[in-house]
């Protein structure tokens, strides 16, 4: 694997909040490491801590243990000037979109280029271009209370990347928007996150989004990071009980592996492994058990074979089944002496 420095680390991160009503541990011992490029999904339940852990990111919030670097640099030792700079490298967008009502789409996003000093002309050419990326050239005029939530949230993105940041922080950033209008907009940031190379950071309590977009995952959970890794590893095996819960919801209480059947799935090469374990756990509700996995990638699609261990309940394994025959993926029941 390329040896890259990752562009957000945090290494023994910690915050408090301590008030009249005494002090709130929002984070405690958080280590993370985000590379240039990915799409990094961060998930929790409400009160977990994750609003307070983007905005470590930027120091919006300044952390009272552990350090948090960017680019390999800590924050904590960077002056102001410096530090402005590492905040416009890094851009936000939130779920009430945060747009100024007073200005029309095309001020909106001028507004972070004049405060960079992007002469006006310029500023707006640029809008213009982003507008296009966005999909709304043909709404510049428009003001935020004209337009749809999906639409709020396009003008939002394209504000935030106007100065070319290098990271993209989104603050439940489909939470407000409705199934459809979710998808689109996590497609435009894949997009952006391909086309432009912007490192992009979901904070989200859906699992779906995560599914959706992003390439690994940290479950925080009172104020920890309860497991960190490949979505479709956590996918396929949640290690802790907040990851079991959250991808899995009241099947993971069901979860009781060794007295299981075993299904003998074959990649042909036509499908990707990844999303049909993920789909099988996220879409049918059924916890799955890897128990052997000999598959190659070749270009995205998987070729071999994998046993896998499904919980001896019928209609369970009746929706696995009609998924796996809806994605056209072989599969065979096999005996337990047969492993
Ligand atoms: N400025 C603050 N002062 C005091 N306590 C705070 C402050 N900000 C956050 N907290 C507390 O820190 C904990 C974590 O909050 P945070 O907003 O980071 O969680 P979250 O996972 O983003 O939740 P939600 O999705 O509900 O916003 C909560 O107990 C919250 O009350």
């Amino acid at each position: 694997m390329e040896n890259k420095t990752p562009i957000i680390r945090m290494d023994g991160l910690g915050k408090a909040f301590t008030g009249s009503q005494g002090t709130v541990r929002a984070l405690e011992d958080i280590s993370l490491e985000i590379m240039p490029g990915e799409i990094f999904g961060i998930i929790g339940l409400s009160g977990a801590g994750k609003s307070t852990l983007v905005r470590c990111m930027n120091y919006l919030e300044v952390p009272t243990e552990g350090e948090v670097y960017y680019d390999g640099k800590p924050l904590s030792e960077m002056q102001d000037a410096e530090l402005r700079k590492v905040r416009q490298s890094m851009g936000m967008i939130f779920q009430q979109f945060n747009l100024l009502a007073q200005r029309t789409v095309l001020g909106n996003i001028c507004f972070p280029m004049e405060i960079a000093g992007t002469p006006r002309e310029e500023a707006k050419a640029r809008a213009r271009e982003l507008l296009k990326l966005v999909g709304l050239e043909d709404r510049e005029n428009a003001y935020p209370a004209q337009l749809s939530g999906g639409q709020k949230q396009r003008v939002a993105i394209a504000r935030a990347i106007a100065t070319n940041p290098k990271v993209l922080l989104c603050d439940e950033a489909t939470s407000a928007l409705d199934p459809n209008t979710t998808k689109a907009i996590l497609q435009l940031l894949k997009e952006i996150n391909q086309s432009m190379g912007i490192t992009v950071v979901i904070i989200t309590h859906e699992m779906a989004v995560i599914e959706a977009v992003c390439d690994r995952v940290a479950i925080i959970d009172k104020s920890h990071i309860a497991e960190i890794g490949e979505v479709s590893r956590v996918f396929a095996e949640p290690k802790s009980k907040i990851g079991r819960q959250l991808i899995l919801g009241d099947a993971a209480e069901k979860v009781e592996f060794g007295t299981g059947r075993l299904f003998r799935i074959i990649f042909d090469g036509l499908a990707s492994s990844e999303p049909v374990i993920s789909n099988v756990v996220l879409a049918c509700k059924v916890p799955v058990n890897i128990m052997y996995a000999a598959t190659r990638d070749i270009k995205g699609k998987a070729a071999g074979q994998m046993i896998i261990e499904l919980p001896d309940h019928e209609p369970d394994i009746e929706r696995v089944l009609q998924y796996l025959d809806r994605a056209k993926v072989p599969y065979e029941e096999v005996g337990k002496n047969e492993l």
